[in-house]
């Protein structure tokens, strides 16, 4: 880059970062004024408006001021907030204002533009010129798609056509430029080549610089209510997801808050991974969850859900285990459409018999049966859905609890109670009878009557029978402490024995066909229902069940919908069933969905192809309002690693490495455990003397890695970090980790701990090894102290090296 040119940038840089100083300057009072203003405004709030109700006119004028007053303080508020968000953005601009630059030459208009793009726009003082363009403006979108030559954007109002004359890149830190490019690709390989060589971090970053035009096409789609997106590993899915929240945020600012936006994550330890990527691009963070909680809080809470990594853990290491094929095939059925479809008949056979209900007890007595509440059930208007019966139901128990309430008062068991009152309890009766006002004024009024008539003389208030009115209104609230829990669970719909009625289809298989009028079952059903009632029967569920026991509920009691959320992103979105993405679509019914993953690394039993033909994800919202992308450039892995993993798929013939060199893959065979765990750890010396901080030794399972973490400690590392479940956050430095933990993070180097055919001999174990080899941006290290996995002996040899330390 010639040396004028750069002078020139930096020249146009300060004067920037000028213009943006003096606007922080500026604003720094009035954002703190503001700020006192909205907060004086709110304390005084209530002293300035009294409310006068003497007339409906004193009434509406005083309701009327109080609006006013609200008004002005939302209006305080919007431009407090609007004001301080600009601050925050100019901020934020300061060290590094724009990465980019595009000179564009609209046709037919003779000025050539140039357009500095940044993480947010900035406008000069006179309100009219960008110095700094957003890169979510429609112009923004030529640095992303075009080369320079003819080229067009899109804009709301039409396609403008015109010319790139220069396409710049830039890396500027604390307001110097390091690095200028000029790019004649979409985005050079320049600027990408040294993002991708740098080390792995505890926490995702943003790629707004370097958005590939593939990626742009998906971060910007607005048009179809599903978005799925097939992409390899490392091909930018989650980056893509979380520029495309940012993107969304920005073009539906007047109408969309950053919590109307849900993510579901596979695991709490990425939720707080990518927490940091929307805070960078100066937007507030989406909600996020994982599905699991979600069942969690759902579910009964008297019922213990198995998670997803207890299921898989289970897959894993039962092999062999007497009842493991059938839980299998459990597995493979209860997350499939035929059962989804199966459930959906059940309902209607359920509308016609078998409705189990729980009856309602109080003290070991059944106040009303099970047997009276389907008997009333079945006596309603067989063509209403089921749920409006059940509400009809519903209604009834409260009628009848109000009855049963006030007949109960005079039973012997409330006489009993009252007897084991403590003084206490009496003394706060009395109380609360002379509280009540009204009570005392009739008492007195009563006296006085019956003063006047029968020429008693009037009594003290001992006169007026305050013990019997205080034993009712103790028996009231005896009766009512023991009602108020009975009331609380019919609204809760617990009447309705969910667990008995999802429970009595694993009876066996006529009694199935009959109740779910279901397609074959598996062979091994008998052993599948005996599995699952026995879990039922121990107030538990298998992973696999939860769903669909969730479903089946709200068939009964009605679905629960959110219709707040607009948006909903699934990442690793391969795991999840087609009954969960049914779930989804009724839970979120004004949601658009945005769905990402790769079906290479499906380790989990409920996976779904999200390309395929028969994709249940495009039959989700149909064909026609699906649009479907897939990413086939991976970015993480350098060269070598890539070409090593992508041949172990049988179909990753596709994948397209980004062009940055590595070191190949290194296979390490040792002849013993002990002597494997201190050749690890002698490599992990080597690699942080190299300047490689975050290194994962990955195992297949989460008991392997706890071996695996106890014998590399007791050979001599103290600095190493256990990896589990239960793990929030994500923090530099050497782990070990399970497989199914390290979906969709990253690190520096990946240490295979044990790649035997032991560990990954059968079909369903290759994804897992490719999804931990995938995980390596730098170095890749593979261990075995016996043979190689078959997925590793299959690759052609120059794809890897053998290490000098290997035992012949
Ligand atoms: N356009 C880009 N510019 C710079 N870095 C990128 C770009 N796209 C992806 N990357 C980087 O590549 C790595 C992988 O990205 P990301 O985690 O989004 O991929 P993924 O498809 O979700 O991966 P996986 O499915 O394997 O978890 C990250 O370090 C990310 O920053």
């Amino acid at each position: 880059m010639e040396t004028k040119n750069w002078q020139q940038e930096q020249e146009r840089l300060e004067l920037v970062r000028n213009k943006l100083q003096v606007r922080i300057s500026e604003l720094e009072p009035e954002v703190a004024g503001l700020h006192d203003q909205a907060a004086d405004i709110r304390k005084r709030f209530w002293e300035e408006v009294t409310m006068n109700t003497s007339t409906n006119e004193d009434f509406e004028e005083s309701f009327f001021t109080i609006n006013q007053q609200s008004a002005v303080l939302a209006e305080r508020e919007r431009g407090h907030k609007r004001l301080m968000q600009q601050w925050k953005n100019m901020k934020h601009l300061l060290p590094s204002p724009y990465f980019g630059r595009i000179d564009f030459q609209e046709k037919g208009i003779n000025l050539r533009e140039q357009i500095y793009i940044g993480v947010s726009s900035f406008v000069d003082q006179d309100g009219l010129s960008f110095l700094i363009y957003d890169w979510r403006t429609p112009i923004a979108s030529l640095y992303y798609d075009s080369s320079p030559g003819p080229a067009s954007y899109v804009t709301p109002s039409g396609s403008i056509e015109g010319t790139m004359e220069l396409k710049r890149q830039f890396q500027i830190q604390n307001g110097k430029i390091h690095n200028m490019f000029d790019a004649s690709e979409t985005i050079g390989d320049d600027l990408l080549q040294q993002v991708l060589g740098n080390g792995a971090n505890s926490q995702m970053k943003s790629i707004v610089a370097t958005i590939q035009k593939e990626q742009n096409a998906i971060i910007r789609n607005d048009k179809s209510r599903m978005l799925i997106v097939q992409g390899a590993a490392g091909s930018g899915k989650t980056s893509a997801a979380l520029q495309r929240v940012a993107y969304l945020l920005y073009k539906h600012r007047q109408t969309i808050k950053a919590d109307q936006i849900v993510l579901f994550s596979p695991n709490p330890m990425f939720s707080s991974y990518i927490s940091t990527v929307l805070p960078e691009l100066g937007e507030e963070n989406m909600q996020q969850t994982t599905f699991q909680e979600y069942l969690d809080y759902w579910l009964d809470s008297s019922l213990r859900p198995e998670d997803a990594f207890d299921q898989i853990e289970y897959v894993l290491t039962a092999q062999g285990t007497p009842g493991y094929e059938a839980r299998l095939q459990g597995i493979e059925y209860k997350t499939s459409e035929t059962f989804l479809q199966a459930l959906q008949n059940y309902r209607l056979w359920l509308g016609r018999e078998g409705m189990r209900f729980t009856g309602i007890r109080v003290q070991e007595r059944d106040l009303i049966t099970a047997e009276q509440m389907k008997a009333k059930f079945y006596g309603y208007d067989d063509t209403l859905p089921l749920i409006n019966r059940v509400v009809l139901l519903q209604e009834w128990l409260l009628n009848e609890l109000a009855s049963l309430e006030r007949l109960e008062r005079e039973a012997p068991w409330v006489q009993e109670e009252l007897n084991y009152l403590d003084t206490e309890q009496y003394v706060e009766a009395y109380r609360m009878l002379h509280k009540e006002k009204e009570v005392f004024d009739v008492a007195e009024r009563y006296a006085a009557i019956l003063k006047n008539n029968k020429s008693q003389p009037r009594g003290d208030e001992g006169d007026f029978d305050f013990t019997q009115r205080e034993e009712g209104l103790l028996r009231r609230k005896i009766v009512k402490e023991y009602f108020k829990p009975l009331r609380k669970s019919v609204k809760k719909f617990s009447f309705v024995d969910i667990k008995g009625i999802y429970g009595q289809l694993f009876v066996d298989e006529a009694a199935y066909q009959e109740k779910a009028n279901g397609a074959a079952v598996p062979a091994q059903w008998p052993e599948i229902c005996r599995q699952t009632k026995e879990m039922l029967d121990r107030n538990e569920l298998f992973h696999e069940d939860a769903t669909p026991y969730l479903y089946v509920k709200e068939l009964i009691e009605g679905v629960r919908t959110n219709t707040d959320i607009r948006y909903v992103f699934v990442d690793e979105g391969q795991d999840y069933s087609s009954f969960q993405y049914e779930y989804l679509k009724k839970l979120f019914p004004r949601a658009r969905m945005t769905v990402l993953g790769d079906f290479g690394q499906a380790i989990f039993m409920q996976s779904t192809s999200l390309a395929g033909d028969d994709s249940p994800l495009v039959r989700l919202f149909g064909e026609a309002d699906t649009s479907l992308f897939c990413l086939l450039r991976s970015y993480r892995s350098t060269r070598e690693i890539v070409e090593f993993t992508k041949s172990m798929l049988p179909d990753g013939g596709d994948i397209v490495p980004f062009d940055r060199k590595g070191p190949k893959p290194v296979l390490t065979r040792l002849d013993s455990r002990e002597n494997r765990d201190s050749q690890i750890l002698a490599d992990i010396a080597a690699l942080r003397g190299k300047g490689l901080e975050s290194i994962a030794i990955i195992t297949k399972t989460a008991a392997e890695s706890r071996e695996a973490y106890e014998s590399l400690r007791i050979q001599g590392n103290e600095t190493l970090q256990l990896i589990t479940k239960e793990t929030m956050n994500f923090e530099k430095g050497a782990m070990v980790i399970p497989v199914h933990l390290a979906k969709g993070v990253e690190f520096d180097a990946v240490f295979v701990y044990d790649a035997s055919p032991e560990a990954y001999g059968r079909d369903n174990e290759r994804k897992l090894l490719y999804t931990a080899c995938t995980r390596a941006m730098h170095r890749l290290h593979l261990y075995t102290t016996g043979d190689w996995s078959p997925f590793v002996q299959a690759l052609p040899v120059d794809l890897y090296e053998i290490s000098s330390y290997s035992a012949r």
